[in-house]
C-alpha cells in the first residue's frame, strides 16, 4: 500500500490531505499518528522555509519521505498579514476563531473592493539523503464582513471565492479540494509524485 507522511498536527489540513490522496489510492499519515514527535519550531521567514523545516525534521526522525505544509492567509489591505503568522495571529495558543476575529477587526471599514486576499500553501518534500523539493499554490478571494458556512477550517468562513460565489466554508470539501491553495500546490507535485513515492516505498 502506498503511503505518505505529512508533517502536520493540524487536523483540518490532515483531513484535506487524506481526501486528496485517497483519490490516488494513497494512505496519509500525519503527526497526529505520531504524538511522540514534538512540534517543529517555525523559525523561517517564508512559507517555503517553514515547510522545509517541518519536512526535513520529521524525515530525519523517521528516515522516510515526508511532506511539510506551511500555509496561510495574505490580506492585501493588511500589507500581507497574517501571512506566515496565520496560525498564531491572535496568540501562541493558535485559535482559529480569535485569529479570524482579529482579521475582521483590522478590516473594519475597508470597502469590498479593497478586501482582496489569497491563501498560500508551500509544500516541501523531503527524502532521506536527497535534495528537498518545494512547490506552492495559491487561491484568490476576498475577506467577507461576516462568517458564512461551517466546512473547512481556519479562515474559511470569511474567505469569499469569487469563482464559486460562495465562502470557502460553504463549499463541500470535495469542491474546496479542487480549487484550494493546497490542491493547487499538490497539482504541481503530480508529475514527480509517482516516481518519488516509488522510491520512498522502496527505501
Ligand atoms: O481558512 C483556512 N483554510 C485553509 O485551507 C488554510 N490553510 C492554512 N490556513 C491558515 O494558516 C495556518 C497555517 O499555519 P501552519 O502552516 O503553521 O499550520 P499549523 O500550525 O496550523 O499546523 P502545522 O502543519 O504547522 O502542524 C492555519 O492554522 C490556518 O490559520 C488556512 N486557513
Ligand atoms: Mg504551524
Amino acid at each position: 500500500m502506498k503511503e505518505v507522511i505529512i508533517a502536520t498536527k493540524n487536523p483540518g489540513k490532515a483531513k484535506e490531505f487524506e481526501h486528496i490522496f485517497a483519490s490516488r489510492g494513497i494512505t496519509v499519515r500525519t503527526l497526529l499518528d505520531f504524538p511522540e514527535i514534538a512540534d517543529v519550531e517555525e523559525t523561517g521567514t517564508t512559507f517555503e522555509e517553514n515547510a522545509i523545516l517541518k519536512a526535513e525534521a520529521v524525515s530525519r526522525l523517521l528516515n522516510k519521505m515526508v511532506i511539510g505544509d506551511d500555509s496561510g492567509l495574505i490580506v492585501d489591505a493588511l500589507d500581507g498579514r497574517p501571512g506566515i503568522y496565520s496560525a498564531r495571529y491572535a496568540g501562541e495558543h493558535k485559535n482559529d476563531q480569535e485569529n479570524t476575529d482579529k482579521v475582521l477587526r483590522e478590516l473594519a471599514g475597508v470597502s469590498e473592493a479593497d478586501r482582496t486576499a489569497r491563501f498560500y500553501c508551500a509544500l516541501a518534500v523531503a527524502l532521506p539523503n536527497q535534495e528537498v523539493i518545494t512547490v506552492s499554490g495559491t487561491c484568490e478571494g476576498r475577506i467577507l464582513e461576516e462568517r458564512r458556512g461551517s466546512n473547512g477550517f481556519g479562515y474559511d468562513p470569511v474567505f469569499y471565492v469569487p469563482e464559486k460565489g460562495l465562502a470557502m466554508a460553504e463549499l463541500p470539501s470535495s469542491e474546496k479540494n479542487k480549487i484550494s491553495h493546497r490542491a493547487n500546490a499538490l497539482k504541481k507535485l503530480d508529475t514527480v509524485l509517482d516516481s518519488i513515492l516509488e522510491r520512498a516505498n522502496q527505501s
